[in-house]
């Protein structure tokens, strides 16, 4: 597989003894570039353990997983930077959008590519091309203050995107939105994940979207299921 995700066997237990929490059990997963996959599960099930595994946030107990070509973990073995990995090569998207408040929004989604090194002028037009994309190119110049909350999940989706990540997490991102507005953010996340030949997994409890996955994870006390999902059309 050229680009996409996937893990293997992958397991995770947090602390050790008597007390120790085995939050993830042989998981497997594969996303295809260009994918878009849901994983849902009960409350302390393990999806944001497999969301940090995936992030490179924190590292399996075991098990592997490759990014594209490349191997990140093996079985005890990891890359050695995994900041920069996070930083290049991994979009996330989360329920809040966490913009910075002081910088405007062009900027707000340029800053990750500037930080990676970046021409602050290229930073800035291929931000401009994003925030086209996302249909909030108008507001370029507003503080994230001046958005409504869908414009600014949409600039928080830009800003996942500005290095072209060859995979984005998306943690809950329809939470606060109306079903209008959360089925418009999963279409803006499925066109993105063709035009950038992007792997997509979205960790959600929205009823609202989860009929329109082609392909869904459940996860249930830390073990993973694939389940072929409606793949409802979304407009
Ligand atoms: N840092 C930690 N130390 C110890 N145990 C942890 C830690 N983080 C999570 N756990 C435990 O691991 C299990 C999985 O937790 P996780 O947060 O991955 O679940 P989740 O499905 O994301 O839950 P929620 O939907 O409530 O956020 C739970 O039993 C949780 O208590």
């Amino acid at each position: 597989m050229a680009g996409g995700i996937r893990i293997k066997a992958l397991s995770k237990r947090y602390g050790q003894g008597e007390t120790a929490v085995q939050a993830l059990r042989q998981v497997d997963l594969q996303v295809a570039a260009g994918e878009v996959v849901g994983l849902i599960g009960p409350s302390g099930s393990g999806k944001s353990t497999l969301l940090k595994c995936l992030g490179a946030v924190i590292e399996p107990s075991s098990g592997r997983m490759v990014l594209g070509d490349d191997c990140i973990y093996d079985n005890g073995w990891r890359v050695r930077d995994l900041r920069a990995l996070r930083r290049d090569r991994i979009g996330f998207v989360f329920q809040a959008p966490y913009l910075i408040p002081f910088l405007d929004v062009c900027d707000n989604v340029a800053l990750p590519a500037m930080l990676a090194g970046t021409a602050n002028a290229v930073a800035r037009r291929r931000a401009g091309e994003l925030l086209e994309a996302l249909d909030v190119q108008h507001r370029a110049r507003a503080l994230p203050a001046q958005l409504s909350g869908g414009e600014q999940q949409r600039v928080a989706i830009a800003r996942g995107l500005i290095n072209q990540p060859p995979v984005i997490l998306a943690d809950e991102p329809t939470a606060p939105l109306d079903s209008e507005r959360a089925l418009a953010v999963i279409a803006i996340l499925n066109n993105m994940a063709q035009q950038f030949e992007t792997a997509v997994i979205v960790v959600t409890h929205d009823e609202k979207i989860i009929p329109t996955f082609r392909r869904l994870y459940q996860i249930r006390d830390g073990q993973t299921r694939e389940t072929a999902g409606e793949g409802r059309p979304l407009g």
